[in-house]
């Protein structure tokens, strides 16, 4: 595939992302490739839903970001809104989500350019709520003491619409997971959580969040959940502090949705995907959590090395007990792989790892 127009969404506050974004322009320039920034997160501005935003920079087809895992979601939304390919460049403090060093940027470019990129797909979660959803007000002035201005609340779709009782749907997309979690600090949210359409239990918690494979590394690993493959095809509840014995996550599977209904003695509670804040719902709202019809289609450059990710930027300890200086892979496959281990995904060989 040839790039037709890169959208670069740069983390504006680190100098280092902002020199990167200048490579990229001079290599758009020279390959007579349109480039357009994207400030998604223009200080004093109105933000634009994933739509406006796209349309606005001409439809790119490949997203670039420059920035950490934050700038990633951030473009992630705008990737998935137009079925592009997203590149995100590692400028940021964890980089779980990033893939390539901002000095490998113009040579990341240029195999994409030729077509030699793997793309990998990742599973997106979407939703339905009993209505639209809004912020207060007043709301809007606290985001911008925090992050800067919120997302406006998110459109409809309008050719989703069917009887009331489905309630409607909404144009988001989450990579990592959609949050509800009590807005005022002293009142818990109480909830009523269905899997497939089936009660599981009622919550009374801090939070409870639906989170996709990518996402089981973000907040719900910080509440206890379980990490998951993100080649993985799941769909990941984790409750985050309740107040109650059960307080395990479940993973369903891709094609079961999660919806979570507030009570009607619940404090009020925040809607969040991918960690901004999209609405607040009162006593009686609901929301159904879904796998949503399509992927994000992310750059790889080289065989992904999830777990040695994992290891190293958790800075996973050993246990003391067990500590030992052999790292050398399993199977390191230095001949063919056995025919009882052929339709296996085998360790990449140490020069590949990312
Ligand atoms: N207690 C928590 O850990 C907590 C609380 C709120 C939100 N979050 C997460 O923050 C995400 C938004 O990220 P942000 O960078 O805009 O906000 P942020 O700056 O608050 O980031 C939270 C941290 O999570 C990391 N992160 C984000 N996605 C990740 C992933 N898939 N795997 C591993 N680490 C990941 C980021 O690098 C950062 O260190 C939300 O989707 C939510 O999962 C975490
Ligand atoms: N384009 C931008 N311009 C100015 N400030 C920004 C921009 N993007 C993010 N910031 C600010 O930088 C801080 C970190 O943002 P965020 O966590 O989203 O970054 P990130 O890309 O995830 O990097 P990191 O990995 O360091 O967290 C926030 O306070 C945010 O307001």
């Amino acid at each position: 595939m040839s790039v037709q127009r890169v959208g670069v969404v740069v983390h504006g506050g680190r100098p280092g992302a902002v020199a990167a974004a200048d490579v990229v322009r001079r290599w758009c320039e020279r390959h007579e490739v349109g480039c357009v920034a994207i400030d998604v997160w223009g200080e004093g501005e109105q933000r634009r839903d994933a739509r406006e935003e796209v349309d606005a920079a001409g439809s790119p087809d490949l997203i670039v970001t420059l920035g950490g895992d934050g700038t990633f979601l951030r473009g992630a939304r705008l990737a998935a809104q137009n079925d592009a390919l997203v590149l995100g460049v590692d400028l940021g403090t964890l980089g779980f989500l990033t893939e390539v060093p901002a000095d490998d940027v113009e040579c990341a470019l240029d195999t994409i350019h030729r077509g030699h990129v793997d793309v990998e797909t990742r599973l997106m979660l979407t939703m339905r709520a009993s209505c639209p959803l809004e912020l207060p007000e007043g709301m809007e002035t606290l985001l911008r003491y925090g992050r800067g201005p919120a997302l406006p609340p998110p459109p409809v779709r309008p050719e989703c619409a069917v009887a009331r009782d489905w309630g409607v749907a909404l144009n988001v997309t989450a990579l990592n997971d959609i949050v509800l979690e009590k807005l005022a600090r002293d009142r818990q949210v109480a909830l009523g959580v269905y899997l497939a359409g089936r009660l599981l239990a009622s919550y009374s918690a801090d939070a409870v969040l639906v989170a996709t494979p990518t996402g089981s590394t973000a907040y719900s690993f910080a509440a206890g959940g379980p990490v998951i493959s993100p080649r993985a095809e799941a769909i990941i509840f984790t409750p985050v502090a309740p107040h109650m014995t059960f307080n395990r996550s479940v993973v369903a599977a891709p094609d079961e949705a999660v919806a979570l209904r507030v009570l009607r003695h619940s404090g009020r509670a925040a809607v969040s995907v991918d960690g901004q804040l999209r609405g607040v719902l009162g006593p009686g709202d609901w929301i159904g959590v879904y796998a949503a019809p399509q992927r994000l289609r992310v750059v790889r450059l080289g065989p992904t090395d999830f777990y040695g990710r994992l290891r190293e930027r958790m800075r996973l300890t050993d246990a003391p007990a067990a500590v030992d200086t052999d790292v050398t892979p399993m199977w390191p496959h230095t001949t063919p792989a056995p025919d009882d281990l052929a339709h296996l995904r085998l360790p990449p060989l140490p020069a590949d790892v990312d």
